[in-house]
């Protein structure tokens, strides 16, 4: 049988590809999007990333063994160590500080989707909390595998050929399959086909979620 990261892919798809094929994501690849989308999007994806620290923080909470206590303790690392350097990096580039950046009003798309994350986590099991993950993680890894031979053009091109490059890795490439293995084996323990509704409803809500942040970055530069 398909792993269920497979399964909510072809049951969400039309939010999967609103969401991993958005005009945020095709107008990085060929360098049109304007700089205040990016700056507003990398902003708020700073905040969006101390939340979802706190996100893969119950997931150490949630895990039934220690097994997959170690799993979510080194996606907290991954995030907090590597993925917001590269914000603060490219952020710096445009003066705005680290503690600027941790001190920006929060957008109502960055608090919906991260307080998702974390309910559907509180309220359920580790499962529960890895779906709502998911998106996150392994919509990235497929958006870099899409743009991997983008060549952005314009004033904004060594950015973008940045955030893609980090994404594109074949180390993030790793982490992303590693995840997707990790939830995969979660459900081969607590799925039931009783339960699958709920699973896919918070897949597709984190999948919406993520479609509205990329938005929010576009209607920045309106
Ligand atoms: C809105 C939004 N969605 C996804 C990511 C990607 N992301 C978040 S945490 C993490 C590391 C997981 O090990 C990755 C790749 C992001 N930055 N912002």
């Amino acid at each position: 049988m398909a792993g269920l990261f497979d399964r909510l892919k072809t049951d969400c798809s039309s939010e999967w590809n609103a969401y991993t094929r958005h005009a945020f994501v095709t107008s990085m690849a060929d360098g049109t999007l304007p700089q205040p989308a990016f700056r507003t999007y990398l902003q708020q994806d700073y905040l969006f990333l101390i939340h979802f620290s706190r996100a893969y923080a119950l997931a150490v909470y949630k895990a039934p063994g220690l097994a997959d206590m170690r799993q979510a303790l080194a996606g907290l690392k991954t995030i907090m160590d590597v993925e917001m350097d590269l914000h603060v990096e490219l952020c710096a580039t445009w003066g705005i500080t680290k503690d600027e950046l941790e001190h920006m009003p929060e957008a109502s798309e960055t608090l919906a989707y991260t307080r998702f994350v974390l309910e559907s986590g509180l309220r359920g099991d580790l499962l529960d909390l890895q779906v709502a993950l998911a998106p996150c993680i392994l919509g990235y890894g497929e958006i870099g595998q899409q743009n991997r031979a983008a060549t952005p053009h314009g004033p904004m091109a060594a950015a973008y050929q940045r955030w893609f490059g980090e994404y594109a890795s074949d180390e993030y490439a790793e982490a992303a399959s590693d995840f997707a293995d990790w939830m995969n084996r979660t459900a081969d323990v607590y799925l039931t086909e009783a339960r699958y509704s709920n699973v896919r409803r918070i897949f597709s809500q984190a999948t919406r979620l993520e479609a509205d942040f990329w938005q929010m970055g576009l209607n920045a530069a309106d």
